[in-house]
């Protein structure tokens, strides 16, 4: 669902890349984490996925969409597809909580209807139901970037960047965000957060993307956040096929037919007038579970770290 060919992203006036080619791939439903130290890349790296900044070199695929291709007027398209996530939480502060959510679905042109429906629906899944009608400013951090969450999930969109989402929160507060990002991923949208929170990465073993100066040096299935000295690595191309156990899920990279994300008009797009109703959505528990069915693409490249010396 991103696929990441050989990009470079050179930003104007600067000699070293802040990225450098990159390869990778992140298919459907999968939650990854981006990690690395400050001046990485990591912010890079989303702001790519979102065509806000353009590629130097090298290909992205987005949902089915090659980025180098994309029209301009077709990008509002493509980011209805992203909901993102920041560390400050970007809410409006005069606008309650329930007009923080609701608001994302009215620029979509949804009507008051759907927002009536969805918007309460959303706040009950992220745990803030009751809070409706409350200004960010009497809310906690934790609670704050709930509802950031919320108006980026609204939609439901298939693809939840989140950018450094517990950069502002406590150690608890964070991991119950994590969780919660957690949970919307197993809906079966792809969660990708850029994060420096070793704890929370740690707890969750999921896929870590490690960005060291611009280059991808690690890549690691239920991975942690190695502290310390980062490993020379050789990246090692490997072909895996989807396990046994795994849904066939169409992917649009088992084909090579981008078509297959590729809804088209702004009209097809998740809240967008005209665009059928999502059904609503079946939350798991929070919590881990390992069996849990996970939607995964087909046959996928992955970059296995191997470690071949310590700095
Ligand atoms: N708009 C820009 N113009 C010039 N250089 C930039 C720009 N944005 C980022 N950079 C540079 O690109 C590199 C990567 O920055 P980026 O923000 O992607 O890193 P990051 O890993 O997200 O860092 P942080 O964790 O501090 O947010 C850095 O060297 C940064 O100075």
């Amino acid at each position: 669902m991103i696929l990441f060919e050989n990009v470079t992203k050179t930003y104007p006036r600067t000699t070293r890349p802040a990225l450098d080619d990159v390869n990778l791939e992140i298919p459907r439903g999968e939650f990854a984490f981006v990690v690395g130290t400050s001046g990485s890349g990591k912010s890079t790296l989303m702001q790519l996925v979102m065509k806000e900044q353009d590629a130097t070199r090298g290909r992205i695929l987005v949902a089915g969409r090659d980025l180098d291709r994309l029209p301009e007027r077709k990008v509002p398209a493509l980011r209805r597809e992203i909901g993102c996530v920041f560390q400050d939480f970007r809410l409006l502060p005069n606008k309650t909580v329930f007009q923080n959510v609701a608001y994302a679905l009215q620029v979509l042109g949804s009507s008051r209807a759907r927002i009536r429906q969805t918007v309460p629906e959303t706040l009950e899944l992220v745990g803030l139901a009751g809070m409706e009608k409350r200004l960010p400013h009497q809310l906690s951090g934790g609670e704050q970037q709930r509802v950031a969450i919320a108006r980026a999930f609204v939609n439901r969109p298939p693809i939840l960047l989140a950018d450094e989402p517990t950069g502002n929160l406590d150690p608890d507060t964070s991991l119950g965000i994590v969780q919660l990002l957690d949970r919307i991923n197993r809906t079966g949208t792809t969660v990708v957060m850029a994060t420096h929170d070793t704890v929370t990465v740690n707890a969750m073993r999921k896929r870590v993307i490690r960005l060291d100066r611009g280059v991808l040096v690690s890549d690691m299935e239920a991975g942690d956040y190695t502290t310390g000295s980062i490993p020379r690595v050789r990246l090692e191309e490997e072909t895996s096929a989807r396990p046994a156990d795994a849904p066939e899920v169409p992917d649009g990279y088992d084909d090579g037919d981008p078509a297959a994300y590729d809804h088209g008009d702004a009209a097809q797009a998740p809240g967008a007038p005209g665009a059928p109703d999502e059904p609503s959505v079946t939350m798991p528990p929070i919590g881990r579970d390992e069996d849990a069915p996970r939607a995964r693409g087909g046959i996928f490249r992955r970059h296995k770290a191997v470690q071949t010396s310590d700095r």
